[in-house]
């Protein structure tokens, strides 16, 4: 049968266990073909990023030309976007498709992936372009220029135009995001934490997750539910190994560990 295909535009880990490598793979064990757009390269591994190195934006939108030519793409996720060309570039070519937005900004070890020029883009032009964004609560504080309680941001993020995915991970008992609508109360979702330290790439497994459901033609909170569904699966996998000497990847393999 024809998959459905999805997009993601986002940079490299060396790692492989964030950006394009968790979302190709997200995609692949939800039975949707990926394409992918590369903006930046990035030289990284379970212990954090060594080296960022942006793709031209020329590049950038040559490889977009060609999937969005050839390819019936029925949802696109952004990760990494790193610079305020490459999220004004997306803005034009992506709007009125299903589009979540990842706004990653910040990596977990501290190093900024897009400076306050990207973040007044996505502000600009990124946000009221997507179907829906999933920050975590440090990338909401920097969206909203505030800090403030999850379900606040959440919603207020949601009055700029898109659907809100606020992520709240955690290893301890139970994690709650918040889903936000515009002009809604937001919604807690609360499931089980899951004790592990393997959760290197968890943000981009999730909103990579989202697109594909979408791309399969689930709704908004189907496809929010699912994406919640399928991140602790794989984090429950990855609890039982270890990879590298930092934060090991989330797993992207089978619950089994066996080929599909
Ligand atoms: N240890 C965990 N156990 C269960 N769910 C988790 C855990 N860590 C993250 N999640 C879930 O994974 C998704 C991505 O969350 P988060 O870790 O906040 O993203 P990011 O990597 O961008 O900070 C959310 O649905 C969150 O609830
Ligand atoms: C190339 C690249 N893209 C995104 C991230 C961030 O990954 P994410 O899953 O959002 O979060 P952490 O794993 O950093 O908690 C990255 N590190 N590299």
């Amino acid at each position: 049968m024809t998959p459905a295909v999805a997009l993601t535009v986002a940079g490299t880990d060396s790692g492989g266990a964030a950006g394009i490598a968790a979302d190709l793979a997200t995609f692949a064990a939800l039975g949707v073909h990926g394409a992918c757009v590369v903006t930046a390269v990035t030289a990284q591994d379970t212990t954090g990023i060594r080296d960022v190195h942006p793709v031209p934006l020329a590049s950038v939108e040559s490889q977009l030309d060609a999937v969005l030519d050839d390819l019936p793409v029925a949802a696109v996720k952004t990760g990494m976007l790193g610079t305020p060309e490459v999220v004004e570039l997306l803005a034009r070519h992506l709007a009125g498709r299903p589009l979540v937005v990842d706004p990653v900004l910040v990596a977990t070890s501290g190093v900024v992936l897009g400076d306050e020029h990207v973040v007044a883009a996505y502000r600009a032009h990124l946000l009221p372009a997507a179907t829906v964004i999933t920050p975590n609560a440090h990338e909401a504080a920097v969206l909203l220029g505030r800090a403030t309680d999850p379900a606040t941001a959440a919603a207020a993020l949601a009055d700029t135009g898109p659907a809100v995915v606020l992520t709240g991970g955690g290893t301890r008992g139970t994690c709650t995001d918040w889903l936000a609508l515009p002009g809604q109360r937001p919604v807690a979702r609360t499931h089980r934490a899951v004790p592990t330290t393997n959760d290197h790439g968890t943000g981009c497994t999730f909103s990579a997750a989202l697109a594909a459901h979408l791309a399969r033609g689930a709704d908004l909170d189907a496809a929010v539910h699912h994406a919640g569904l399928f991140t602790v699966r794989q984090l429950d996998v990855s609890r039982r190994w270890t990879l590298g000497r930092g934060r090991g990847p989330v797993a992207h393999t089978t619950p089994t560990g066996e080929p599909a």
